[in-house]
Order: C-alpha cells, then structure tokens, then sequence
C-alpha cells in the first residue's frame, strides 16, 4: 500500500487494543463496512467501500480527528477532554459501549478520605490534564500555592498499584465495575467526569467531498447502536385493556396492533429499551397481556 492508494478515501480511526478494539470491530461488522487486517499493519482499505482504517491508540485518536489527519474516529469521550480537543472534534454519535467513570481514588483504611485532605499531596494518574484541573480548583479554594500545591504524577498503566507501592497517597483512574479498584485496597471519592465511547469527526474537516460517506456510514453505525439498545417486545391483550397496554408500551413512535380472529383481543408489537424490559414485562402481565414474546435486533434503522 502507497499513499496514492489512501487518495479518496476517507480515513476512519479505530482504537488499536485495549477495551474499546473488539467493540469496535463489531460495530464495523454490524455496519458490513469489510476488510482484512494484515499482520501488524494500522493501515487497510475497505474493499466495499471509499474508506481506509486507521488503527490507532485510543488516547491519540482525538488529536489525529481534531488535527483533521483522519476524518473519522472512534474514541472515548475522556480521552477527548483529555487531549484538550473538544473545541477541534465534532461528537457525532455515542456508542453505547465504554462506559466508566474517571474518579478520584483513595487506600479504604488510610487517612486520607476526602479531596480536601488529598489536597497538597501526591496523585499519580493517566489523566495528568484532567486531574491538574481538577486539583487546581481545590488548591485554589484551599490557597495552596507553590510547594503546597497538589503533586500530580504521570504513569502510562497499572495506576490502581501506585498507593500500595508508596508513590502516591491518592490516584485518579477509570472505574466501571469497581473491581481493579477494590482488589487494589482502594475507594472512590470523588467523580471528574463519565465517559462513553462515541464516533467523532473534525470540526474543521478538510475534505468536504466525503461529507456522504461520513453521513452513511453514521447512519450505519447508528443503526447498529440502535439495535443493541433496543428489543421488540410482543404480546396479545384483550382489546378493552389496549389503553393500558400502549401506556407500558407506546414504541417510539407508535406501536403497531394488528387484529386476532378473536375479536376480543389485539395483538401488539412496539420496541422497548433493553434496559426496562424486565419491568415492562412485569407490568404487561400485571394488566393481563398473554403470550408475551421479546425479540432482539441485529440491525436496524429507527
Ligand atoms: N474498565 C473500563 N470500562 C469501560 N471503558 C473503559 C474502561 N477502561 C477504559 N475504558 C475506555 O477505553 C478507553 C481506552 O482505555 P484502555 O485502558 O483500553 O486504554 P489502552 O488502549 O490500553 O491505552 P492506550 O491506547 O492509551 O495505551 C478509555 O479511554 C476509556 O474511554
Ligand atoms: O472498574 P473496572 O471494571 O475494574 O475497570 C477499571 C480498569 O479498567 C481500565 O484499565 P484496563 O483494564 O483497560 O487496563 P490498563 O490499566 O492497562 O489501562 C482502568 O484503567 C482500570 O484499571
């Protein structure tokens, strides 16, 4: 591959490793945007489509968008405050996946527990930026200032190890489920920010010509976002219970309800959020709804 091979096309970023890369290759399957990834090679062409991937660790991924070196990308939205390109990436789309938040931690038994008392000591993080701002504020509002100031400290991994090993007296780190947290002996106490993995273009893009392939492929992406978000859910109710039934269920624009031979009852279709299935379910039962079925989606354009 050449750089005359890459003209034309619109280069989309994607994380390279780590916990946003299988993510995001399913997501690219899901949209049938088609490649083969050679050995140890970042760079490879779409074979159905004007698109080159770029892959790329997530934490540059902000600047190489922002910088409009690559057109597209996907990233998280921490990593984006982060390298201080909110102002030069546009968010297009969130994602669904990659949620966690960046929070201020602290050793359970130690004497340090609250930010105020972290203040003026040592924070050893990934996110030197972030967490300068944020101690900044609190040594303001303390008026510590020169030696006094809040010690920040940049490691690249293996953050949650800092405290055990005497580095630091608090760190600021990433938490989803909380479990690297507590095994390292460690607890939140204060939240920066949460973060999402999103798709993001330039604000300043440099080649307009792409506009259409950009705004297919989101709507690809999105259609698969979409899909994993959502489940149809159908039922029978008798027809005199119809009011209620669409109150629980009332789909995202309508739902649909289609006549039984037994003209008492209807059948319903309509699309619930996964996450209030459970309770939807629940409360259809409750108002007598019969032969309740749940579907999930591969795809979908809503
Ligand atoms: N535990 C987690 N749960 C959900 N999302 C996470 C989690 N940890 C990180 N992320 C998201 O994934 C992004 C990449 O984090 P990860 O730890 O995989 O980085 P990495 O690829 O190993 O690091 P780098 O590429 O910077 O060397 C983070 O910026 C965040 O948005
Ligand atoms: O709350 P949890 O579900 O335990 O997730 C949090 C962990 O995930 C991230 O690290 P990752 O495992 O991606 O590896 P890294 O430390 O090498 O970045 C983050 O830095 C935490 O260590």
């Amino acid at each position: 591959m050449n750089a005359d091979s890459l003209n034309g096309r619109l280069l989309f970023a994607i994380p390279k490793k780590g916990r946003l890369h299988e993510k995001c290759l399913e997501l690219l399957a899901g949209a049938d945007i088609q490649f083969r990834r050679h050995h140890r090679l970042d760079v490879c062409l779409v074979k159905n489509h004007p698109i080159a991937l770029v892959f790329l660790p997530a934490s540059d991924i902000p600047s190489f968008v922002g910088k409009g070196n690559v057109d597209l990308g996907i990233t998280g939205q921490d990593v984006i405050l982060e390298a201080q390109m909110q102002e030069h990436v546009t968010e297009v789309l969130k994602l669904n996946f990659g949620k966690c938040a960046l929070q201020v931690q602290v050793p359970e038994a130690g004497p340090v527990q609250t930010v105020e008392q972290l203040a003026g000591k040592r924070v050893v993080t990934s996110f030197e930026v972030l967490s300068g701002k944020y101690f900044n504020k609190i040594d303001d509002q303390l008026n510590l200032a020169g030696e006094q100031k809040t010690k920040i400290e940049y490691v690249g991994g293996s953050v949650e190890a800092a405290c055990a090993l005497g580095l630091a007296d608090g760190i600021v780190d990433l938490v989803e489920s909380g479990d690297t947290m507590r095994a390292a002996g460690l607890h939140a106490i204060a939240t920066l920010l949460q973060s999402e993995a999103v798709l993001i273009k330039s604000s300043t893009p440099k080649h307009q010509a792409l506009e259409p392939v950009i705004k297919l492929i989101t709507s690809r992406i999105a259609g698969v976002v979409a899909a994993g978000r959502y489940v149809v859910c159908e039922y029978n109710i008798l027809r005199v219970r119809l009011h209620d039934a669409t109150t629980i269920t009332p789909g995202r624009r309508a739902p649909t309800i289609s006549p039984l031979e037994d003209e008492a009852w209807v059948a319903v279709s309509s699309m619930v959020e996964k996450s209030r299935v459970a309770n939807v379910m629940d409360e259809l039962v409750k108002i007598g709804a019969e032969d309740i079925l749940i579907f999930n989606l591969d795809n979908c354009r809503v």
